[in-house]
């Protein structure tokens, strides 16, 4: 029978609204388990052509020096002496690393597709987590787009990054930044 029923439990607005980007998390380890549970809720995120075009590699415990080391090593000469142990020691201290991995596809249609069903997916993610009392940063930053980077992090030729995401119990919560009402970017047409 065709399940007509869109009503579900919990308040889906007040969720979306009160999560915060987080960037100072407590020391606690995220159980991998925990993390698997939520890229399993991440994972209905709509895609086109039931194509799923993602994969994630997460960083845990001492397996967080890999990704340390590999940002790290973006770096050279004096910027590398500079800052180099510094952003070690701050990697070090992000609970777990989630990298979300998509395939790059030749077909612009395709690949922007796809790009956004990642991105459906990580807010997804970003959601379930805050609903478990985790909180999350999405990261874009340079290294990220260095072959160096992702070779070193196992990301494949013909992959791109849609996001670094760091993971953990958060420790300061950031206040929230309004946001325009929706009124001043709508144009309605009603009319011929
Ligand atoms: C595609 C994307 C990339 C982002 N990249 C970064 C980043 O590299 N570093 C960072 O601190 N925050 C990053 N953010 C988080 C935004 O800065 C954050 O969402 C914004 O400040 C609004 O805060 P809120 O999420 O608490 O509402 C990114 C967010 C998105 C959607």
């Amino acid at each position: 029978m065709t399940q007509t029923n869109t009503k579900v439990q919990g308040n889906v607005s007040e969720l979306i609204k009160q999560r915060r980007t987080v960037r100072v998390f407590k020391s606690d380890p995220v159980p991998t388990e925990l993390l698997t549970e939520l890229l399993n809720v991440a994972v209905w995120a709509p895609n086109h052509g039931h194509r799923e075009p993602w994969r994630f590699i997460l960083f845990q415990g001492e397996g967080r020096a890999r990704i340390a080391e590999a940002m790290v090593q973006t770096y050279s000469g004096e910027d590398l002496e500079k800052h180099g142990a510094k952003k070690r020691e701050y990697f070090m201290q992000v609970p777990a690393h989630l990298v979300i991995v998509l395939k790059e596809d030749p077909r612009q249609k395709v690949w922007d597709e796809d790009y956004a069903a990642v991105c459906s997916l990580i807010q997804n993610f970003q959601l379930a987590a805050w609903e478990q009392g985790l909180g999350v940063v999405w990261k874009t930053n340079n290294y990220g787009y260095q072959p160096k980077f992702c070779e070193a992090i196992g990301v494949q030729p013909g992959e791109k990054i849609a996001g670094v995401l760091h993971v953990g119990y958060p420790e300061v919560i950031p206040p929230a930044r309004p946001r325009t009402a929706a009124e001043a970017r709508l144009t309605v047409v009603e009319h011929l």
